[in-house]
């Protein structure tokens, strides 16, 4: 473990105080991990903007010190986030984002725990065989699904397709590519009759990170898009979706408690 400043997040172990945090808050977008650390924690510090990978520091209402950091988009960035988290002394991470929905149940607004990912990643694959389990840990995926019983916040728990781009691997073919290859034509139909739930971008990569390196990481999005109706995001309900993930992560967390081995 190096005490000395990770190069890509921009503080090391020495940096995190006197009550270093073991649990982080992981967010794709740097306002979010701004968001949660003003909105949740106290004695708040910013430990780093490098590369617009905010990270901070600071206290839940319960004592418990907390990191709050930013992935960046897709899995080479988390990859590299993750490794350096590691590093600074981090055991859990709990991914917060955002996702696509591909099932009609699954309604913007709501949040989607996931259990387990199917991983289309190739940053994954320089870390274990593609065949790997790409699993989220059970322990904090139940107490995910704890927190949003509790903060009586509308849940789906199930699988999450975990994807290296949100136009041409997500299907969408409203963007400035005419050409979608023919091998991802009709992939999301294909996820939706295997019971997937939602696209988004990190989670495949985490859950195989930890499975390798020895932590534990859940994942909750905020639902964001609707697939089956079409492929923008429902800006008008993004705030509502976000709060409802940042709200049941952080409630996770503070009642974190690791299982009795
Ligand atoms: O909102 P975040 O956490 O960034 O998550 C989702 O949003 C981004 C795409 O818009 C991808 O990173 C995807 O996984
Ligand atoms: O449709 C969506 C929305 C958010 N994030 C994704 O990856 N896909």
């Amino acid at each position: 473990m190096t005490d000395a400043k990770l190069y890509h997040i921009g503080f090391g172990k020495n940096d995190l105080g006197e009550q270093p945090p073991t649990i982080a808050l992981l967010s794709g977008d740097p306002e979010r991990a701004r968001l949660i650390a003003q909105s949740y924690l106290h004695s708040v510090r910013l430990l780093s903007e490098n590369r617009g990978l905010n990270s901070y520091v600071g206290i839940l209402p319960n004592g418990k010190a907390l990191l709050s950091a930013t992935s960046g988009m897709g899995a080479p960035s988390t990859s590299i986030v993750v490794n350096e988290l590691i590093q600074v002394g981090i055991r859990l991470i709990i991914r917060v984002g955002t996702c696509g929905s591909i099932q009609e149940h699954v309604s913007v607004g709501s949040i989607v725990i996931t259990s387990a990912a199917l991983c289309r990643q190739g940053a994954a694959n320089d870390i274990a065989p593609v065949e790997y389990p790409a699993a989220a840990d059970p322990f904090v995926t139940v107490a995910l699904v704890e927190a949003a019983r509790e903060l009586k916040v509308k849940y789906h728990l199930g699988i999450t397709a975990s994807v290296d781009t949100f136009y041409e691997g997500q299907e969408r073919t409203q963007s400035v590519n005419r050409h979608l290859l023919r091998s991802l034509r009709g992939v999301t139909e294909e996820y939706r009759s295997l019971n997937v739930l939602n696209y988004e971008m990190e989670c495949g990569t985490l859950f195989k990170m930890a499975g390798v390196y020895g932590f534990r990481a859940g994942c909750v999005c905020g639902v964001v898009a609707q697939r089956t109706v079409g492929e923008e995001v429902i800006l008008g309900q993004k705030d509502f979706a976000t709060d409802n993930a940042i709200k049941v992560a952080v409630q996770a967390a503070q009642h974190w408690k690791e299982p009795e081995a």
